[in-house]
């Protein structure tokens, strides 16, 4: 049985007087791709900032296999292993893929009074990671991220997390305003990076993409969590949207 990766245990969110998060308990296990559903204002993103460092929390604890962390800014998060790739992604349009993919963490070269980005290691590192997230379309690392399809810059972004081996990977809406094949290409990337040993956390408001995709699914409604045990093989997708709804109660209210 795979173990626990992260484990959030009575988290609270109070922005000013309104109470977004609920005596929140989430799991995520190793190797473990989770999909976190819910209805807009349902308390997603605030879960998902908190786990990122990106939203301080009111109350409760977060323990990353079994040691308690204190995650104050997204830096804390990504030196913790977890990376989160935000819908308005933070890939710098300008810069190249290879500049992307290393940003803030380049490879330097040239000893101690030269120091310059090693342009050749990084160029050679993207393109093998574009390889390993399925992009076999021939698209030079030096290509500006303002010339990509939005699916090829999702691709990046999650080769980035995966390039830094950060062991949870968090994807808020990565399929949104997608393609077809885009959203496909999306969602092998996902399965790529949990086949090669990382967790990830879903967050789709297409349900169709997450059940596609995940191994279980969490429902948050009202800033709790209402369901954390789904298994999208033995549940259809109207089940799950009324579970979302709040028409039909199929789990124990975890929180
Ligand atoms: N920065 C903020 N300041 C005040 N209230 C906020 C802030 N961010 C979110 N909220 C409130 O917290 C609650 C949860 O919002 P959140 O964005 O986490 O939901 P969500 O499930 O991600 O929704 P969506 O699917 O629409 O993105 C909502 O009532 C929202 O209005």
């Amino acid at each position: 049985m795979a173990e626990d990766l992260i484990r959030m245990e009575k988290i609270n969110k109070f922005y000013g007087r309104i109470h977004a998060l609920r005596d929140v308990n989430l799991t995520v296990r190793t190797h473990e791709v989770v999909g976190l559903l819910g209805d807009n204002g349902a308390g997603k993103s605030t879960l998902i900032k908190v786990l990122s460092g990106a939203v301080p929390l009111t109350s409760g604890n977060i323990l990353i296999k079994g040691r308690k962390v204190e995650l104050k800014s997204t830096a804390d998060a990504i030196a913790n292993g977890i990376e989160t790739i935000f819908q308005d992604s933070a890939l710098v349009p300008q810069l190249s893929i290879a500049r992307n993919l290393f940003l803030g963490r380049e490879p330097i070269k040239g000893g101690s009074f030269l120091n310059r980005l090693d342009q050749d290691a990084m160029n050679a590192s993207a393109r093998e990671l574009l390889k390993r997230v399925g992009i076999t379309k021939d698209i030079p690392p030096e290509t500006p991220i303002a010339a990509l399809s939005g699916g090829e810059r999702q691709a990046v972004a999650i080769a980035r997390a995966m390039q830094f081996d950060s062991e949870l990977i968090i994807l808020d809406e990565p399929t949104n305003n997608l393609g077809v094949a885009e959203t496909q290409g999306v969602l092998r990337f996902v399965r790529e990076a949990r086949d090669t040993g990382h967790s990830c956390i879903f967050i789709a408001h297409n349900i169709h993409h997450v059940f596609q995709v995940v191994d279980r699914i969490i429902v948050m409604r009202g800033g709790r969590v209402v369901a954390d045990d789904i298994d999208p093989k033995h549940t259809t997708i109207e089940q799950v949207e009324r579970i979302i709804t709040g028409e039909e109660l199929l789990h124990a209210i975890t929180a």
